[in-house]
């Protein structure tokens, strides 16, 4: 995979077990991880004169923690340690061995507003739900408002879901060691973690990119080289035909939305296919893009017999029920490059096999789901338990479609067990039809020729970029028209920074 890798706590533990077999012992590993943390404090003016509280857990996350406590008070600052659990193994015992100065009970731990807390109770080896004497400090150091610096991860928050356990310590400052983690992007993971970065502790690249992670971050380094760029003979037919389905007459601006996204992302031609009744509304409203009737699945199945139509977007506005349904089995059973969205899924609601079954397995063109969380819930069920990476992926793997699961964290999964979590999202995107443009976005994409899960990813991230940018009062209006802004950004400045 491209891009930066998200390992979750088990990848973790293969990295850092394959580090150890091949000659670093797991000491070192932990003596460069608390250097790291501790070179971060100690460059921070904001906490030059600031004391030291150091919050240990009973596994490696604590182990960090004594070395941290040992660096800094050899570099002259005022440190105080409390530990929580029994006795300490391994790496752990001798970093903490190596801390010469008194370890308090973690319940007589009294933070002071002044202080500046390390946390190193727990990382990535959280098993359940924080109670007892730790869910009362974590009470505690929120409320004495001092700053905190998470070691990892932000005790508490689960790496692999960024759910929190029960209660979590919100942290100003996190340094992820040798990556950041699923739980450092999903929400309310993100929230907790506040500002990341992450510390190298020496994990040879053979072992981190020969340890099979399939989840990234989406950033343009996981899909740039294969994003499309007209060359200089292309013809408009080289650049695709997409297709959209209108809704009915009261209900055609969705469509519209989403076929100008589908345009201004570089698709060289989009038509619009409507029912004659909504014909001349639709009429009205465009130029470029272009109109056919058909006001029965059988029309449309016959339009489709032309291959120049290479992708299809349909769903939004569209209608729930049986009629929905079978316009989506027309276009199924067209294999084309497909999108479906809000009522195309909800159409199926309760019943994603019949979906399944219809995107088939031995299609050749890619198909694409674009549900939020209420259209994921009534389509597959609520997952209850799961991470939202892993109910977008298992739903990828279970239908054979990219999932493409919406909210301030969108995860992007494919069947094949890719998946990329998405954090240049913005509020503003919360807007009337602003769905319906990533829609086009991804449909343009894919008739250009682009990899279903890679489409998605870039579609996902330019739409938030746009949206981002712009800032208050954007309208979905608004989205397609900011593409080319960012497609200049993203194709002519090299290295592209979100909004
Ligand atoms: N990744 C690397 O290369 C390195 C990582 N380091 C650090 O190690 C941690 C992961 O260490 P690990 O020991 O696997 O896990 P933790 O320290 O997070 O916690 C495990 C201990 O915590 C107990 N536990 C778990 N949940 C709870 C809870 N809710 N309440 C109480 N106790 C809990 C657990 O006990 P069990 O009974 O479940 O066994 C363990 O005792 C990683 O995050 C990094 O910080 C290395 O230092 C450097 C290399
Ligand atoms: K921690």
């Amino acid at each position: 995979m491209r891009g930066e890798l998200l390992p979750v706590s088990a990848e973790m533990r293969r990295w850092d077990a394959e580090t150890i077999t091949s000659g670093t012992p797991g000491i070192d590993l932990m003596r460069r991880a608390g250097r790291a943390v501790a070179d971060v404090i100690l460059s921070e003016a904001r906490w030059r004169s600031a004391p030291v509280l150091v919050l240990c857990g009973p596994g490696n996350n604590g182990g960090d923690g004594y070395v941290v406590a040992r660096l800094l008070a050899e570099a002259g600052r005022r440190v105080r340690v409390a530990a929580f659990g029994g006795e300490l193994r391994g790496a752990a015992a001798l970093a903490a061995a190596d801390w010469p100065g008194p370890v308090l009970p973690l319940e007589d731990a009294v933070p002071d507003p002044a202080d500046l807390i390390v946390d190193a109770l727990f990382g990535t080896g959280i098993g359940r739900d924080l109670e007892g004497e730790v869910a009362g400090i974590v009470g505690r150091v929120s409320d004495s408002g001092a700053a905190v610096v998470a070691i990892d991860i932000p005790s508490g928050v689960d790496a692999d879901s960024g759910q929190v356990r029960g209660v979590a310590i919100r942290a100003g400052r996190t340094i992820a060691l040798a990556a950041r983690k699923p739980g450092h992007l999903l929400q309310p993971g993100r929230e907790y973690s506040g500002c990341v970065t992450v510390a190298d502790i020496g994990i040879p690249s053979e072992v981190s990119h020969g340890a099979g992670v399939l989840t990234v971050a989406n950033e343009p380094a996981a899909w740039l080289a294969t994003f499309p760029r007209p060359g200089s003979i292309s013809h408009k037919y080289d650049r695709g035909h997409a297709v959209v389905l209108s809704g009915g007459p009261s209900h055609t601006g969705a469509a519209r939305l989403a076929a100008r996204g589908a345009l201004r992302i570089g698709a060289g031609l989009v038509t619009l296919v409507t029912s004659a009744r909504a014909l001349s509304v639709n009429a009205a409203h465009l130029t470029a893009i272009m109109i056919r009737v058909c006001d029965e699945p059988d029309e449309l199945s016959d339009l489709l017999m032309d291959d120049r139509f290479n992708a299809v977007a349909l769903g939004p506005a569209l209608g729930i029920g049986e009629t929905t349904r079978a316009w989506v089995a027309a276009v199924l059973e067209s294999d084309r490059a497909t999108v479906l969205d809000a009522d195309a899924l909800t159409s199926f609601a309760g019943d994603a096999q019949a979906l399944a079954d219809l995107i088939g397995a031995g299609r050749e063109h890619p198909v694409v789901l674009t549900p939020h969380e209420g259209e994921f819930a009534r389509l597959f069920g609520k997952g209850t338990g799961l991470s939202k990476l892993d109910r977008a992926r298992r739903a990828a793997a279970d239908t054979g479609a990219v999932v493409v699961l919406k909210g301030p964290d969108t995860v992007i999964a494919a069947p094949d067990g890719r998946a990329a979590i998405n954090e240049n999202g913005s509020a503003y995107l919360a807007t009337a039809g602003s769905g319906d443009v990533l829609v086009g976005l991804i449909t343009g994409l894919m008739a250009q020729g682009m990899d279903a899960f890679e489409a998605s990813c870039a579609a996902v991230w330019l739409h938030a970029a746009a949206g981002g940018r712009f800032g208050p009062g954007l309208i979905a209006e608004d989205l397609p028209d900011l593409m080319p802004g960012e497609l200049r950004l993203l194709l002519t400045a090299g290295d592209v920074t979100s909004a």
